[in-house]
């Protein structure tokens, strides 16, 4: 890598666009990078203006992260391989959905000793029954090493800096001080550990329990049974990375990417906030999706599908019944109203005696 790392983030949506105010500002400010940090941004259209456009000039995400000013040094770039090729790291932040076919795009247009960060929140489906992690999607396309940054950290939150933290899941002991000066603020604080694929797991699978957390505010169930939903969906999460990614850390579950990120975004995330419209108005997760989040995507649904296909896979789904039940719910094929009852008898209820 040279000298002064260039820096690339892929993606602008509600994360990205926050995530573009930290880093424009931190590379403008340490010598260990370019000013120059580009932004890859999806074209489209707003009152028959580029967005590309509007956000070089007026520095605001109008359409995403609406009402905050990005640093002047982050520029909107709408071709991915422009906005990428001369990056030293790359920042991947865009909806899971849309990895695959971006990482295709970039298939030999990008430095050969980049490194990339993956903010990227969900899995896909892989040959064979599995799911595959996005950062390892990632590097077997691209053929870079990556890391990955994952917390509580509510897109609209981070933007108004308001204190709170992050994790960032890297091995490398080189690169992890580096990515932590590029992300650390005074009121966004990083710690770096060396767990890195629960950390990312952690930060998909807490999408599929905010959903739970949306339908017991749906059902108006009350704090106490919230709390259970949260509890049953950490327990799940435990035992989903324990049995298929053996060897991580219980102690990364209580880091920022684990117990707080499930707080936080089942209280205060879109995913929750979705699912709970759903209960309420009957409407499809698709339809508000369209009507309530003006383009931003929700990763809940999606991910819910993809460890069902597996679990289904494995003749594994009673094992975990608040991930099938939410599933199942999220594709019509079960009431709202038997969301309690799926996870009424849950495993975890035994006696440890
Ligand atoms: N918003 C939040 O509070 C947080 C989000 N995340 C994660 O960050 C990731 C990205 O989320 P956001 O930045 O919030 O995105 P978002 O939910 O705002 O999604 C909209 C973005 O998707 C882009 N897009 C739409 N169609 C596209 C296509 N065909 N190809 C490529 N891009 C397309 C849009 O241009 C826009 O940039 C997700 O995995 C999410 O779980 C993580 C932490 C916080
Ligand atoms: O990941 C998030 C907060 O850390 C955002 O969650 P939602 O996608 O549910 O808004």
């Amino acid at each position: 890598m040279s000298s002064k790392k260039k820096v690339c983030i892929v993606g602008s949506g509600n994360w990205g666009s926050a995530i573009a105010k930290i880093i424009g500002a931190n590379a403008a400010r340490l010598d260990s990078f370019d000013d120059r940090v580009t932004m890859y941004v999806y074209e489209e259209m707003i009152d028959g203006k580029k967005l590309t456009e509007i956000i070089n000039e007026t520095h605001e995400n109008v359409k995403y992260l609406p009402g905050h000013k990005l640093p002047p040094n982050v520029v909107a770039v709408p071709d991915v391989i422009d906005a990428a090729k001369d990056a030293d790291i790359l920042v991947f932040v865009v909806p899971h959905q849309f990895i695959t076919r971006l990482c295709s795009q970039l298939l030999g247009k990008i430095k050969s000793d980049a490194v990339g960060l993956s903010l990227i929140k969900g899995f896909d489906r892989a040959e064979g029954g599995g799911i595959d992690l996005i950062s390892h999607i990632i590097t077997r396309n691209l053929k870079i090493p990556m890391t990955v940054l994952m917390g509580a950290n509510l897109a609209g939150e981070v933007a108004e800096e308001k204190f709170c933290e992050t994790t960032i899941g890297c091995k490398d002991k080189v690169l992890g001080p580096l990515l932590h000066a590029l992300l650390q603020t005074p009121n966004f604080r990083v710690s770096v550990v060396d767990d890195v694929d629960a950390v990312e797991i952690c930060g998909a699978l807490k999408n599929i329990v905010a959903c739970g957390a949306g339908f017991v505010d749906g059902l108006g169930l009350g704090d106490n049974t919230k709390a259970a939903v949260i509890r049953l969906g950490l327990m799940e999460m435990v035992k989903f990375t324990e049995l298929f990614y053996p060897g991580a850390k219980s102690s990364t579950f209580f880091e920022s990417c684990g117990v707080a990120d499930l707080i936080t975004t089942c209280y205060g995330g879109r995913n929750r906030k979705v699912s709970e419209a759903f209960v309420k108005t009957g409407k499809s997760i698709k339809d508000l999706e369209d009507e309530m989040l003006n383009g931003q995507k929700l990763q809940g649904p999606f991910t819910a599908d993809e460890v069902n296909y597996m679990l289904k896979n494995k003749n594994m789904e009673a094992q975990f019944p608040l991930f099938t039940a939410v599933h199942k719910i999220c594709i019509g094929e079960v009431k709202p109203q038997q969301f309690i009852d799926a996870i009424r008898e849950h495993p975890d209820h035994k006696s440890k005696l």
